[in-house]
């Protein structure tokens, strides 16, 4: 291809891309009347210039000259001289060639992008000479961008064309007067126009640009150079490179927060910069680095070394990211902002980078023993005194002492005891029945409670319009309790008579609140039912919680119950109402379950104290000769306790004293425990040791079961003790579960179900997953397998499965309540 073809395809491709027909117009209009008076002057100038030689060219190649350089004469003449006049010799014939005028063969683009000619001649056939600016406009390699992304064709030819025009006059413009091209700015978001921000890449692009990507990231040779190199990049960002030993003397003072917050406040003063801060602080330090006292054209020249730029120092993220490195100088730490947390030690990691205090112990202890038969036969080796030494360096650091135990026969030095009997009775019965006033007026007539504390509470009940509650104040503590004027939570109090030691638990009667009233009654040997006499009061309440209480206590496996018929100042004394109600809850009581041995009932009147501690004064109550409630708190025998068993306690409360931050209270259900003894707490699994203890109130070295008890401990965390939980003996420990089997007695209909399941205090959602039997009442035998459902007052085997394991065993008494409701309630198998 020769040139001019190599052009012509070259014209022809930036014709195609850059021009529409419609923008292409022809200029075949005459010259202006200014424009011929130009040309006028132009062409009597340039024939003045030439002078004889004037003679050697037509007037029209001076006008056309003329025309293209704009009527330049100086130019035009130049032209005229070189090309017509005095033309140089030819070089060769290819330049000769090349000389030819290319006008003869090209159209050429003015600046608005057409081509200019003299009016009247033909775009194709005249003499079209780009001027030098417009050359170099279409042909600099910087020109090509303005019209957009060059095609293949045009990139691939663009260098070869450039050569063509090498020998025009017109090409050797001074390098002073060339056009300086400025890229002009690039339309927002492309070509395509959008917001401006990048483009969206296509598939390919994405690949390709992650491909890239990847082997960059692959050019260190190991992860371990990037990490070098990222962290030398870091050390570079350091502002500071002079003023080491200053800064350091201030970190030193004032550490890495000091110093960040030196930094903060002149930030905050000047609101300068950062770079310029880190400038203003070296001339403050009278050391200028070279940089600094670089004057700004310096700075601007590009033939001088680019000048660093004023760098921040590394983020506290960057470091945090990658440390400092131990092979880093100091001043890179100068740098460092202390961020929170960042000296803090995680507790719970270092909880368990050493042995636990009780494998200190037990190692020690150990290591102790065997230092014995080691020193025994071996005393040359002192390998085992150092191990034992250093044990017992850990033991005073780590463990408190543990408690001595006087190692007593608890049980032996429980018959010789001449201590009163003790027992626990829970107070149940509908809302309202009056049974924390009961309660209340029982420890004032006993003078647990004085009359002046009495007078005030009820002077604060009368406040709030409730003097009536005042004598249940006694037990209801709460503030919620006294301003809703219902019992919440199990209330305990004790008193005591002349052969036994009462430990009270009210319970609340609400059916917001059994679950409580479940608790209470795990830990109770007998009960006092109360009843309100009321007219109305009665029946309202033999469909209420009356029932469901009976049915509650005696599932809980209470077989005593005092029934206390209550309010009967309300009815006069009327013996007809005790009667009626002593038959009604007879027979119920009965059905229930209990004996009617077992069930007593004393007309009492909780208000006036009737019947309480002492006899009714009433006349009207006259009638009634039997015993009062206290006599026959005093004649129930407590339930057998199991002091042989495995030590099993309940815990009811959990709290802060001053000999032990960590106290619990509870019954102790079964076995026997003393001071110094080791115990295991379920369902955390952990073990503490006995420090000391209260029972009843008083110190004492031993506790058996059916005592309540408040256990000092030690060597556990409180966070392990939760209300509920049974502390038992680590040699026996009780199993935590979470399927069982019950043997229950249905209060409703059952049938594989969702369930609460309660155990004293603790309760967890269940489901009754099987039924493999119904049972007979009397015997327990099977009267028919997997029934699918129970009938009320039914006796079933029940299969339960528990969504959390529970500590439980075999012969404990579980209830299960679905909806509000308790459905069953039973024992373990
Ligand atoms: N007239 C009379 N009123 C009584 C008697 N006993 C209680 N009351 C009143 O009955 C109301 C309820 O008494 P409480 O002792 O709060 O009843 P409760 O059974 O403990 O209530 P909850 O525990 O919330 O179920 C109070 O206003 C008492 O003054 C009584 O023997 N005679």
């Amino acid at each position: 291809m020769s040139r001019h073809q190599e052009f012509r395809s070259v014209q022809s491709t930036l014709d195609e891309h850059y021009y529409d027909d419609d923008d292409y117009e022809e200029e075949e209009e005459e010259l202006s009347a200014e424009d011929q008076a130009a040309m006028r002057q132009g062409v009597a100038d340039v024939k003045a210039a030439l002078g004889v030689e004037a003679s050697k060219v037509t007037t029209k190649q001076i006008e056309e000259a003329l025309y293209y350089y704009y009527y330049d004469v100086e130019k035009t003449v130049h032209y005229l001289l070189t090309k017509f006049i005095a033309p140089a010799p030819p070089k060769a014939a290819k330049t000769t060639q090349k000389a030819k005028p290319p006008g003869k063969h090209i159209s050429c683009l003015s600046s608005r992008g057409a081509p200019r000619h003299l009016p009247g001649t033909s775009s194709a056939a005249t003499v079209m000479m780009p001027s030098p600016h417009e050359s170099l406009r279409l042909y600099s390699p910087i020109a090509i961008p303005q019209f957009g992304t060059a095609t293949p064709a045009t990139a691939m030819t663009r260098s070869s064309i450039s050569a063509i025009f090498d020998h025009m006059p017109w090409g050797n413009v001074p390098s002073h007067r060339l056009t300086v091209f400025v890229e002009p700015e690039r339309p927002r978001g492309g070509l395509m126009g959008g917001s401006g921000a990048a483009p969206k890449l296509t598939r390919m692009q994405q690949l390709a640009a992650a491909r890239k990507k990847k082997v960059a990231d692959k050019k260190p040779s190991s992860s371990e150079d990037a990490v070098d190199t990222t962290r030398q990049g870091i050390q570079t960002l350091s502002v500071e490179d002079q003023p080491k030993e200053k800064e350091n003397q201030i970190l030193n003072v004032s550490g890495g927060f000091g110093k960040r917050q030196k930094l903060s406040a002149t930030q905050a003063a000047g609101r300068m910069p950062l770079a310029e801060l880190s400038r203003e602080e070296r001339q403050q330090d009278g050391s200028s680095s070279q940089h600094d006292a670089m004057p700004p054209s310096a700075e601007q020249d590009s033939t001088a070394p680019e000048p660093a730029p004023e760098l921040a120092p590394p983020s506290a993220f960057a470091q945090t990211l990658f440390g400092v490195g131990a092979h880093e100088p100091a001043p890179v730490t100068t740098r460092q902002f202390a961020l929170p947390y960042m000296a803090y030690c995680p507790s719970l990691t270092d909880a368990f980078s050493k042995p636990s205090p009780d494998d200190v112990v037990l190692t020690a202890q150990a290591k102790a023993g065997k230092k014995t038969d080691a020193a025994a036969s071996s005393k040359k080796k002192n390998v085992g005194v150092d191990a034992v030494a250093h044990d017992v360096k850990a033991l005073k650091v780590d463990d408190a002492p543990l408690p001595k135990s006087k190692n007593l026969n608890v049980l032996s030095e429980y018959e010789k005891s001449k201590s009163k009997k003790t027992a626990s009775f829970v107070v149940v019965g509908h809302v309202d029945a009056g049974k924390s006033t009961m309660m209340g007026r029982l420890l004032l007539d006993l003078g647990v409670v004085d009359q002046r504390t009495v007078d005030k509470l009820r002077k604060e009940a009368e406040k709030i319009g409730k003097s009536s509650f005042a004598l249940a104040w006694v037990l209801d503590q709460r503030t919620e309790e006294r301003a809703r004027g219902v019992t919440i939570d199990i209330a305990t109090n004790r008193f005591e008579t002349d052969s036994t030691i009462f430990t009270i638990l009210d319970a609340p009667g609400h059916r917001d609140f059994i679950p409580n009233m479940i608790a209470g009654a795990s830990q109770a040997d007998f009960a006092i039912l109360v009843i309100d006499a009321g007219v109305g009061a009665f029946e309202s309440g033999l469909k209420g919680q009356t029932r469901e209480h009976s049915l509650l206590i005696r599932s809980m496996g209470v077989a005593r119950v005092i029934v206390a018929v209550n309010k009967l100042d309300t009815v006069d004394w009327s013996k007809e109402r005790f009667d009626e109600i002593t038959h009604q809850v007879t027979g119920f009581l009965t059905a229930t379950g209990f004996q009617s041995k077992n069930v007593s009932f004393v007309p009492v009147s909780g208000l006036t104290g009737d019947n309480l501690v002492r006899r009714a004064t009433d006349p009207a109550a006259s009638w009634y000769q039997g015993p009062t409630l206290v006599d026959e708190l005093e004649s129930s025998e407590p339930t057998t306790r199991a002091l042989n068993k495995p030590l099993r306690m309940s815990i009811s409360e959990v709290f802060k004293t001053m000999p032990s931050p960590t106290t619990v209270s509870g019954r102790i259900d079964a076995g026997s425990l003393q001071v110094g003894d080791a115990l295991l707490v379920q369902p955390s699994g952990e073990k503490a040791y006995v420090k000391s203890m209260l029972v009843d109130e008083e110190p004492a070295d031993w506790a058996v079961a059916g005592q309540n008890a408040i256990l000092h401990l030690s060597n556990i965390d409180p966070i392990h003790l939760r209300v509920g939980d049974i502390i038992c003996d680590p040699t026996h420990p009780i199993q935590c579960l979470d399927s069982f089997t019950l043997k229950a007695l249905a209060f409703d209909f059952l049938m594989p179900m969702p369930v609460d399941v309660h155990r004293g205090r603790i309760h967890a959602a269940g489901t009754i997953e099987a039924i493999p039997a119904i049972l007979d009442k009397v015997t327990g035998s099977v009267t028919k397998k997997k029934p699918k459902i129970v009938k009320p007052a039914s006796v079933a085997r029940l299969v339960v499965k528990l969504s959390t394991k529970l500590p439980l065993e075999a012969g404990q008494r579980v209830v299960l309540r679905s909806g509000g409701e308790t459905v069953a309630a039973g024992l373990l198998e």
